[in-house]
C-alpha cells in the first residue's frame, strides 16, 4: 500500500495503535514519493500546546503575539514541494481544525499577524492512534476535515494480529541490535519464538524491539534463549499492565465524553476540546446539517444499529430510515 500510495499527492490518513509504525510508514511514503528530495516536516499535535500549533503550521509575523520576537516561517511553508506529516491529528482543537481545512482547500498560508499570503504545494500525511470515526462521531474531529484527510487510509494492524510477522520482525531486530551492541546473537531458540508468538504485545513493534534490545544488552551468546527474553518480557509485562489500566481509565472517560453530544446535542462543541476558548471556533451551520450530523453520530455510537439510535434520539426508526434515504438521494 505504501508503494502504491507514495507517488500520489493525495492525503494519507494512517491509523493504528501506539508503536505499530505510523511514523515509519509516513517517512516511507515520503521516501518513495517523487517529493523525496524535497523537505519532510513532522509536527506532533500532542507534543505542542494548541495555541502554539497554529504558529508552528502557518508561521507568524514579529509581534503577532507576546513572545513573537521575530518573523517565523511555518511548517506548511517549510514543507513546500515536499511532505508535511501531522502526527496525533486528533489532538488538534476544533478552531484549528477549521483553519487546517481552509488551508487544505486553498493551499494558501497566511502567517499569524500577517496580511501576506503564500500558495504552497504540500502533501499531507496524518496519523492517529485513536479511532478516527469515533472522534468524528463524538464531535472531537470535524467530519469535513476527516474526509479531506482520509483520501488514502492506511490502517496499521496491532502486532498481535500480524501472525508470524512477529518472527520476521524479531529476527531482523536481533541482527540489527546485535550488530549495534557489538554482540554475536544470530538466532532465537524455538521456545523463544513460540513465547513471542504467544504474547499479545500491547506496545506493538516498539515493545518487541525494546524487549529484544534489553535481552541483547543483558546477555551474550549466539542463540537467544527463552529465559533471556523472559526477563525483559517480565519488565515489559509490568509496564503493559500499567498501560492497560491507564487505557481502560481513558476509555471509560472517553465513553462518557462520547455520550455527551447525544445527551446535549443542541449545545456547542464540548469545552474540553478547547473550542470554547478560541474565537470563531463554534461555526454556525444550517439546522438541517446539525440534525444530520447528530443523527449520523448517534448511529455510529450505536454501532450502526438504527433502531437503537432511534430509541436514544427519541424518534421512531422509520423517521431515521426516511431521513437517511433522503440524504442518500441527495448524495
Ligand atoms: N515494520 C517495521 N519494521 C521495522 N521497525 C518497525 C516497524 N514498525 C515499527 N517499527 C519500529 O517500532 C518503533 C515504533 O514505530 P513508530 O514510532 O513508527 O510507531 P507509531 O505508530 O508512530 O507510534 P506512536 O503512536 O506511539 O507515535 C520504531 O522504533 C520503529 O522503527
Amino acid at each position: 500500500m505504501i508503494k502504491s500510495a507514495a507517488p500520489s499527492r493525495a492525503s494519507v490518513f494512517i491509523s493504528g495503535e501506539s508503536g505499530t509504525g505510523k511514523e515509519l510508514c509516513a517517512m516511507a511514503l515520503h521516501r518513495h514519493s517523487p517529493r523525496r528530495h524535497a523537505p519532510y516536516i513532522v509536527l506532533n499535535m500532542a507534543a505542542l500546546p494548541n495555541d502554539l500549533i497554529e504558529s508552528e503550521i502557518f508561521g507568524h509575523k514579529k509581534g503577532a503575539f507576546t513572545g513573537a520576537t521575530a518573523d517565523r516561517e511555518g511548517a506548511a511553508v517549510k514543507a513546500h514541494g515536499g511532505t508535511l506529516f501531522l502526527d496525533e491529528i486528533c489532538e488538534m482543537d476544533l478552531a484549528l481544525q477549521a483553519k487546517l481545512l481552509r488551508f487544505l482547500q486553498t493551499g494558501v498560508v497566511q502567517p499569524l499577524g500577517s496580511d501576506e499570503t503564500r500558495k504552497v504545494d504540500v502533501r499531507i500525511i496524518c496519523a492517529t492512534n485513536r479511532d478516527p470515526m469515533r472522534e468524528v462521531a463524538a464531535g472531537r474531529m470535524r467530519e469535513d476535515l476527516f474526509y479531506r484527510l482520509h483520501v488514502i487510509p492506511i490502517d496499521l494492524p496491532p502486532l498481535r494480529e500480524r501472525g508470524t510477522d512477529i518472527i520476521g520482525l524479531a529476527r531482523s531486530f536481533l541482527h540489527e541490535l546485535s550488530r549495534e551492541e557489538g554482540k554475536s546473537f544470530e538466532r532465537f531458540t524455538e521456545e523463544a519464538e513460540t513465547c513471542m508468538l504467544g504474547y499479545d504485545w500491547p506496545g506493538n513493534v516498539r515493545e518487541l524491539r525494546n524487549v529484544i534490545h534489553t535481552a541483547v544488552v543483558l546477555y551474550d551468546g549466539v542463540v537467544l534463549e527463552q529465559p533471556m527474553l523472559s526477563r525483559s518480557l517480565q519488565e515489559s509485562l509490568q509496564k503493559a499492565q500499567a498501560l492497560k489500566e491507564q487505557t481502560l481509565k481513558n476509555e471509560n472517560a472517553g465513553r462518557l465524553d462520547d455520550m455527551a453530544p447525544m445527551i446535549a446535542m443542541d449545545q456547542p462543541p464540548s469545552p474540553q476540546s478547547g473550542a470554547g476558548k478560541a474565537e470563531g471556533a463554534v461555526e454556525i451551520e444550517p439546522l438541517a446539517m446539525t440534525e444530520e450530523r447528530a443523527i449520523r453520530r448517534a448511529i455510529a455510537l450505536c454501532d450502526g444499529n438504527i433502531t437503537r439510535a432511534a430509541g436514544r434520539l427519541e424518534v421512531s426508526p422509520s423517521t431515521l430510515y426516511r431521513k437517511l434515504q433522503s440524504w442518500d438521494n441527495k448524495a
